[in-house]
């Protein structure tokens, strides 16, 4: 018999919260400043989910634009600059996801956060939308030398939270979340409304979602 989950590992950025719109705003901000045209929100929405270097470089590779690592850095820390001074101008949490999140830890489930989203950025944007109470480990892109989808960074946010894998499931709405989470040997939950680039079909999963407020009784039925 497994034992029964105590312990929840959420990605951020396509899970909990629609945080593209001022993703997309503050990339469009920073290709303002270089002269450079926008890029439309679908087009931004392919480039969220490895942190916001490579964001950063997606963007800027649209338009023609390639920098050096020194420079990439410099253009790296003036968007993240930009997307924490409006980190929640026009981001929401998707329908039931406070409610839900305060049900499961009602219930007792230990909440965790593993995002490629810079740490600094995701405290703030938690803060911003009145979630961050809820969550006992934040480990964010740039907290470890490794990231998503390299299984350490869940395994950390497992240690932080003192639960081992067979006790836990993470939650996510891309490839990157299933490899991490999987490869620390946790069960997987993948949200079908976010940001994944590759066929939902392809990423593998014990369960699929399209809304929030089934996870309690998903859990439960993987327990
Ligand atoms: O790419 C990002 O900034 C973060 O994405 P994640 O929260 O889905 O890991
Ligand atoms: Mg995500």
């Amino acid at each position: 018999m497994p034992r029964a989950l105590s312990a929840i590992v959420f990605d951020l950025d396509g899970t909990l919260i629609d945080s593209v719109p001022d993703l997309h705003a503050a990339g469009n901000m920073l290709l303002a400043e270089r002269g450079l045209e926008p890029i439309d929100l679908p087009t931004a929405r392919r480039f969220v989910g490895d942190g916001g270097r490579v964001f950063v470089r997606r963007a800027l590779a649209e338009r023609g634009v390639t920098l050096d690592d020194e420079d990439l850095t410099a253009a790296t820390e003036r968007f993240i600059a930009l997307y924490e001074a409006h980190a929640s101008d026009r981001t929401l949490p998707y329908p039931d996801v406070p409610e839900t999140l305060e049900k499961l830890k009602a219930a007792g489930y230990r909440l965790g956060i593993c995002t490629n989203k810079p740490e600094r950025a995701t405290h703030k944007v938690l803060a911003l939308l009145g979630l961050d109470h809820l969550f006992e480990a934040i480990v964010g892109g740039d907290t470890l030398p490794v990231r998503k989808p390299d299984p350490e960074h869940a395994a950390e946010v497992l240690r932080r939270l003192g639960v081992a894998p067979e006790a836990a499931c993470m939650v996510g709405d891309n490839e990157h979340d299933s490899s991490a989470g999987r490869g620390a040997g946790m069960r997987f939950i993948l949200m079908r409304y976010g940001y994944a680039r590759t066929p939902l079909e392809e990423i593998p999963a014990d369960a699929r979602l399209d809304r929030f407020r089934d996870l309690p009784d998903t859990l439960a039925s993987l327990a």
